[in-house]
């Protein structure tokens, strides 16, 4: 039986809950299926090859060294989603200012914001490492001076799509258009992501929380508890602790087998560390999507207006039962 493509996919898609649309937006997605195709390349022959491994002299805005390959990952989808022709700002982790495509500054339909390399700290080690993307809409501009921070500046509930690709044991693509998650596997044989996980759905409940405990001291109070909690098996469950330290694949897990994952905020960051548009936003869209929970411990994630390119925010993501215990905890 052959395997439908991710393109074929959302093109069924759009015909069963889009029979209006144009296409541009399966037009914008394969910018992103070739665009990690590339990073999958890349991060397939990293240390065989001699500019994918380490880090290079420079720091991004964050203040964090970039790694050769956030470099390349982000020169990839900057080049594959700047030339599709309807996207008119692209806002990457990796650039302090988002990137306006004069081209199609007055037309373009959408503003892509990205993490073109997450779990840069594992590259060098061969840890499963990833590339996220959120996908907002935009009026058409005709003077061309409307501000774009009113485009990239949107809450998470606005989002048209989301997704992530893991560069793990094997290449996978998993998105949503507000309609469900599917699952992709990048054939290495053609080259093509194929649907491998129709309609995702997180369990209501895990037996894994995952955190880095290296910081549980300097965990809000609540967080200390509801960790202590999990771990006494009082709430008749077993937990045990997974962190592999890229989002990607942390979530994906968590979204695959269910249970929680955690980034409360620390010492060093008290407002949480991951990023509310490229990272937690598109994050969240997807855990919703497949009967999941995403907060920052007080409120819902995908309603917190956005006031920077690259704020931070704490994120709570999972099953309903560990969510729930949580937010009753953290409160
Ligand atoms: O090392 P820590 O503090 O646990 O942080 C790990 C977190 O930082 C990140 O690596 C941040 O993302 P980037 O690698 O894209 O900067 C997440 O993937 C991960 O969840
Ligand atoms: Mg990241
Ligand atoms: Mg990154």
């Amino acid at each position: 039986m052959l395997l439908q493509t991710v393109q074929q996919h959302l093109q069924e898609e759009q015909r069963r809950h889009y029979p209006q649309a144009s296409g541009e937006f399966s037009w914008l997605l394969s910018g992103i299926t070739l665009a990690t195709k590339i990073i999958a390349a890349n991060v397939r022959r990293a240390g065989i090859t001699a500019d994918v491994l380490g880090a290079t002299d420079t720091e991004n805005v964050q203040g964090e060294v970039q790694q050769k390959l956030d470099v390349l990952a982000n020169h990839a989808m900057m080049k594959f989603l700047g030339n599709r022709g309807n996207v008119a700002i692209m806002a990457s982790e990796e650039d302090e200012t988002p990137v306006v495509v004069e081209r199609d500054r007055i037309h373009g339909k959408y503003v892509v914001v990205f993490d073109p390399l997450d779990g840069s700290s594992n590259i060098d080690v061969n840890v499963s490492v990833g590339t996220i993307f959120s996908v907002l809409r935009r009026e058409p501009d005709p003077t061309g001076q409307r501000d774009i921070a009113t485009d990239v500046l949107q809450p998470g509930y606005k989002q048209v799509a989301a997704g992530y690709v893991v560069y793990g044991s094997s290449t996978m693509l998993v998105y949503t258009t507000g309609n469900g998650v599917f699952g992709f596997t990048l054939d290495p044989a053609i080259g093509a992501y194929l649907l491998s996980h129709e309609r995702i759905v997180m369990p209501d409940a895990g037996k894994q929380y995952s955190c880095n405990e290296a910081n549980f001291d300097s965990f809000p109070e609540g967080y200390k508890k509801y960790l202590g909690l999990l771990r006494s098996g009082e709430t008749g469950r077993t937990y045990s602790s997974r962190y592999i330290g890229s989002l990607v694949a942390d979530f994906h897990r968590t979204l695959l087998k269910g249970g929680v994952f955690l980034y409360p905020p620390t010492k060093s960051h008290a407002s949480g560390k991951l990023r509310l548009l490229y990272e937690a936003n598109p994050i969240a869209f997807l855990a919703e999507q497949a009967g999941g929970v995403a907060t920052n411990g007080k409120q819902r994630i995908l309603d917190i207006q956005p006031t920077e390119v690259h704020q931070r925010t704490p994120l709570c993501v999972g099953s309903k039962e560990e969510m729930n215990l949580l937010m009753k905890m953290v409160n």
